[in-house]
């Protein structure tokens, strides 16, 4: 199945998960069993009939591989087994043992259209080199489609790291949760697409997957006012919050009001004020063109001491320090990419979901890292990932989601749940555009993309 709303766990948790369900009674084997019918059954999907190259590896991933080939070949398929190591223990061994089909060594391995990676999961323990390294690279440039077993080969679990060389896949099947190493570093362009089998395993993790929210309409008492007053503060580069204020608009607001020396508004529906008044508005966005010059840092430091619930973006965000934010009295919500991020809280180490919580703890802010994989992390330790369209890679878009995220502050004064329904809602409307998209074609798609969530 899809990953969406799947839980993501680190590999210390996912094998505390795999512990208890061991403690609970039941075998190795049987988690094994049900893994390996996983693999087998999106494996037979994505082969539709051509020959199967799977490769067992040394550890647990290997028995998966070899009890999927088990039942792979049982289901008709042709299969060969491409084995590496040789002292397998426990399951899979058992596994092992209870192939009885064709079995090489990797290296001699022969190359076939669709390869399922059983070489390493979770347990990588150093990088791939030599004679491996030679091999898989060999399998892969002649693989029409790799399905990789848990993670690809080579990956680290946690931080998507690859030390050395990687079997890239084209899907990948997480099996009872997404690891953190599937959203980042190298995982993030190995992983393919990211499916996950929950193996009969219960994970309760407050690290999940972002799922489609449902979105409240208004009620029938409800007007501009109580939908919520959105302020969008401009500054130098004034279309940068047009962007946002015309998200705002679209992104279900009861009125926007743009704040800025250049009296041009994007919609007639966009208010032109001088000034926002900070008791009307139910949230503020200040940072999109905003500037760093000491205008910029006056206004900046105007809202960060104010009452209002704000979005702090752009230029706004290297004009604020951790410290200021954390003494915030209402909700803060930060939309920085990886630069803005660096310089606020130092650039995130290997694991960019370990680095977003942090943040969100000091900051006692909701922390939206956007990248490759964004992370919507909060003060709780609760986190939210999602991997929006390559295509939102251009300017623009982030002034786009800033306005949005605004607009779902205003209207559910909820900071979490507006940071995940505005980075579910740009990310959709980016699908809706289509590719090639730019900034501007974004906000007219928001409103499809909200009806799906009614
Ligand atoms: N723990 C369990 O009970 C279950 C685990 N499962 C599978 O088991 C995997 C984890 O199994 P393991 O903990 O055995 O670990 P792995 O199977 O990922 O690999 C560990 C083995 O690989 C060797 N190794 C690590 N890096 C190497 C390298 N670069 N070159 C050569 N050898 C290397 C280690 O010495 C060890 O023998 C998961 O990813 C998943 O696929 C599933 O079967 C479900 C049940
Ligand atoms: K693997």
């Amino acid at each position: 199945m899809r990953a969406t709303d799947a839980p993501i766990l680190t590999a210390a948790e996912m094998r505390a998960v795999e512990a208890a369900c061991f403690a609970r009674g039941t075998s190795q084997a049987e988690l094994m069993e049900c893994a390996a019918a996983a693999v087998a059954r999106e494996a037979a999907r994505f082969a539709r009939g051509r020959s199967i190259l799977v490769l067992g590896g040394p550890g647990n991933n290997g028995g998966d591989a070899f009890a999927a080939a088990r039942l792979l070949a049982a289901a008709g398929h042709d299969v060969t087994v491409g084995a590496l190591g040789g002292r397998w223990s426990g399951a899979a061994e058992a596994m092992q043992a209870a192939w009885r089909g064709p079995t090489v060594d990797l290296a001699d391995a022969p190359a076939q259209p669709v390869v399922v990676d059983g070489l390493f999961g979770i347990g990588l323990s150093r990088p791939i080199e030599g004679e491996v390294a030679t091999a898989i690279a060999r399998l892969r440039a002649a693989a029409g489609f790799v399905l990789a077993i848990d993670i690809a080969s080579g990956l680290d679990a946690d931080t998507g790291a690859a030390a050395g060389a990687v079997l890239r896949a084209d899907a990948t099947l997480a099996l009872g949760a997404v690891k953190r190493g599937h959203l980042q570093g190298e995982g993030v362009a190995a992983t393919g697409a990211l499916l996950v089998d929950p193996i009969g395993l219960a994970v309760r993790s407050e690290v999940r997957m972002l799922a489609q929210p449902r979105i409240a309409p208004p009620g029938s008492d409800d007007h501009k006012y109580t939908r919520g007053l959105v302020g969008v503060v401009g500054g130098a580069m004034p279309g940068a919050a047009r962007l946002a204020a015309t998200a705002a608009a679209r992104g279900g607001s009861g009125y926007v009001v743009l704040a800025s020396a250049d009296a041009r508004v994007p919609l007639d529906a966009v208010v032109h004020r001088e000034e926002i008044d900070p008791d009307r508005a139910a949230a503020v966005l200040v940072g999109p063109g905003l500037g760093r010059d000491d205008k910029a840092r006056r206004t900046c430091e105007q809202w960060l001491t104010s009452n209002c619930a704000l979005v702090i973006d752009g230029d706004a965000l290297a004009l604020v320090d951790v410290d200021s934010l954390a003494r915030r009295p209402a909700p803060t919500i930060l939309t920085p990419h990886a630069g803005e991020f660096a310089r606020l809280f130092g650039p995130p180490a290997g694991d960019r979901i370990a680095a977003a919580l942090e943040a969100a703890r000091r900051s006692k802010a909701i922390v939206v890292l956007k990248g490759a994989a964004t992370v919507i992390a909060a003060p709780d330790g609760s986190a939210r990932v999602v991997q929006p369209p390559a295509w939102l890679s251009t300017a623009g878009t982030g002034d786009v989601l800033a306005g949005l995220v605004a607009a779902r502050l205003a209207a559910t004064r909820a900071p979490m749940r507006a940071a995940c329904e505005a980075v579910w809602l740009h990310a959709r409307a980016a699908r809706l555009a289509g590719p090639a998209l730019v900034a501007d074609d974004l906000p007219m798609h928001i409103p499809h993309a909200i009806a799906e969530c009614l």
